[in-house]
């Protein structure tokens, strides 16, 4: 019997036209509507207009609208994966965010465009196509939410956009796709060994900051965000993680308000370590309470700050990281 798949449009640029005067924006319908009966795939196709957005317009509001529309398709309509159809800004944090926090044992994937529906090139078709072909694959069972471009397939938690035009953007730093789509055959490398999901109810604690040191930063910002009680803040530190003299006052005002400070490197590739012993190095700022993270950007870091400040803990915050 074929698999039911549910297909969710957001938005975003593989949903877009280009107009006579090359300016990209939203299609009053949404093309791929109409498109998917192009695609050839052994499975029925279900899918929604859900949204209509340019992904910089996301907000953690429609990460909840999704994420009750994908739990009541498959744990209440039996729908066997997810493809959800997003702008390519922000869809790395979409996917890092149902990864963590989505309540469903099926194949759920993430794929957008980089040149809109009518334009030369136009990528989106291949790649919903491709999205389709890895949610329908029996080996996407148990990988957590991924994120198929350009025929390549990553993990949600460590995929980041790394150029802004070009149809190859998403890339996994350090290690790499987990698999590929070589025409219409679904191929794993790898698997990741580190699969985590937290059952949050809602956002309530959403005031999670996201800063980034530089040559000679000061404690102005970070102490702004002390006295503002925000509820945790990441920093991304230079090199392995480190800081500059001139913001350890921050980072210790932060601390003494009891705000969590996570830590990840402003270097888009390898893992933070506290190994430097000097003024601001790694070593002082993990012994002062700031949590180190392994991989992670500062938007995902982020991402998982916000998910861990929303439920029960059961061990001290550092360990999750
Ligand atoms: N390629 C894209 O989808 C970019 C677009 N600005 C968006 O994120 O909505």
């Amino acid at each position: 019997m074929n698999k039911k798949l549910l297909i969710l449009h957001t938005g975003g640029t593989i949903s877009m036209s280009e107009g006579e005067d090359g300016k990209v924006s939203p299609s009053a319908k949404n093309p791929l509507l109409a498109a998917l009966e192009k695609l050839s795939h052994p499975a029925e196709l279900y899918q929604e207009a859900l949204l209509n957005v340019p992904s910089p317009h996301i907000t953690q509001s429609h990460w909840q609208l999704l994420k009750a529309r994908i739990e009541k398709g498959v744990n209440e309509q039996g729908f066997d994966g997810v493809v959800i159809t997003h702008g390519t800004d922000t869809l790395e944090e979409t996917a890092y965010f149902l990864d963590l926090a989505l309540n469903v044992d099926v194949p759920v994937v993430l794929t957008g465009a980089m040149r809109s529906s009518n334009e030369l090139g136009a990528d989106g078709l291949i790649n919903l196509q491709s999205a389709i072909l890895v949610a329908l694959s029996p080996e996407s069972q148990g990988k957590g939410v991924m994120v198929v471009m350009n025929d390549e397939i990553h993990n949600a938690k460590f995929v980041t956009k790394t150029h802004t035009t070009n149809v190859a953007t998403f890339q996994t730093p350090t290690f790499g796709p987990c698999g590929l789509v070589a025409k219409n055959r679904v191929i794993y490398f790898q698997h990741l060994d580190q699969y985590e999901r937290y059952p949050i109810a809602k956002i309530e604690k959403a005031n999670v900051q996201l800063v980034k040191a530089y040559v000679g930063m000061d404690s102005f910002l970070l102490e702004q965000l002390a006295l503002s009680q925000c509820d945790g803040v990441v920093i991304e530190a230079l090199g392995a993680g480190n800081l500059p003299p001139t913001c350890l006052a921050g980072v210790a005002a932060l601390l003494n308000a009891n705000i969590p400070v996570v830590l990840v490197s402003r270097a888009f590739n390898g893992v933070t370590q506290d190994v430097y012993d000097y003024l601001g190095g790694g070593k002082q700022l993990k012994q002062q309470g700031v949590i180190f993270t392994t991989g992670l950007s500062g938007q995902k870091a982020r991402i998982k700050l916000l998910v861990l400040l929303n439920q029960q803990l059961n061990k001290p915050l550092a360990d999750y990281f």
